[in-house]
């Protein structure tokens, strides 16, 4: 797998290259169209795409429901909508937004990961390159869904909470596993913020020096 990352309701585009797809499965081909993102025509926009963005919407918190927050996002799974409820003025402004993938604040970890995930993990052990990245704005739940909510494992189980890492590493190892198949995992671990890049798994201390909490 080239990537899993957590970048900055959370949008998840996935991207495995070079992967046949059927115009069935994803419907929208990001690659071609008039360079303004729009297909120019039905026959283009039923190529198969290798770009899916997955919006995810996470629950209130306890605090935010305390606060009596307002929900301001409406998520449609089945219709794989989501509607942004905006009152300006006293008047109801209602937008919709259509994605390849919705789950709402009821989703758990494993259902986006069984429906959304796991099948990009599998084409990644059939040899493609694959991305799959976390993107939305501070708080809307990236490092919940990629790295997990800190719930203990038990008896060697995860937590209902893990994320998609865990899942995907425990995946590659099961079925390498499962094939008795000789193998070696390479892992790099990369912070790149304000355009700086940190290797995060660096064992020379003198990379942070700035930063004594931070473990190499
Ligand atoms: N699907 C979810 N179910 C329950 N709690 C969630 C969910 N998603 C996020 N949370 C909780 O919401 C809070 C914010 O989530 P999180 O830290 O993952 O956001 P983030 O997008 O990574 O923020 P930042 O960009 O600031 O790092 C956390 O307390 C997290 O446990």
């Amino acid at each position: 797998m080239s990537s899993l990352k957590k970048g900055g309701g959370i949008g998840m585009p996935v991207s495995p290259s070079h992967t046949p797809r059927s115009s069935e499965k994803f419907g929208r081909d990001l690659r071609s169209g008039d360079g303004t993102g729009h297909s120019s025509s039905k026959q283009e926009k039923d190529k198969g795409v290798n770009v899916q963005v997955i919006l995810r919407c996470r629950p209130l918190s306890e605090e935010e429901m305390r606060l009596r927050t307002p929900e301001v996002i409406s998520c449609n799974e089945h219709r794989r909508e989501v509607v942004a409820m905006q009152n300006i003025a006293n008047k109801q402004i209602d937008r919709t937004f259509v994605f390849d993938k919705v789950f709402g604040p009821a989703s758990q970890q494993k259902d986006l990961f069984n429906q959304s995930i796991s099948p990009i993990v599998n084409e990644v052990l059939e040899g493609y390159n694959c991305t799959i990245f976390a993107y939305g704005q501070t708080g809307t739940g990236k490092t919940y869904t990629m790295e997990g909510g800190g719930r203990k494992a038990k008896n060697g189980e995860f937590p209902s909470d893990a994320g998609m890492i865990p899942r995907s590493v425990r995946q590659i190892f099961e079925t390498l596993e499962a094939q008795c198949a000789e193998y070696t995992m390479k892992v790099t671990f990369l912070e790149l913020y304000n355009e700086e890049i940190t290797d995060l798994l660096a064992l020379d201390e003198s990379r942070f020096p700035d930063d004594k909490s931070r473990k190499p």
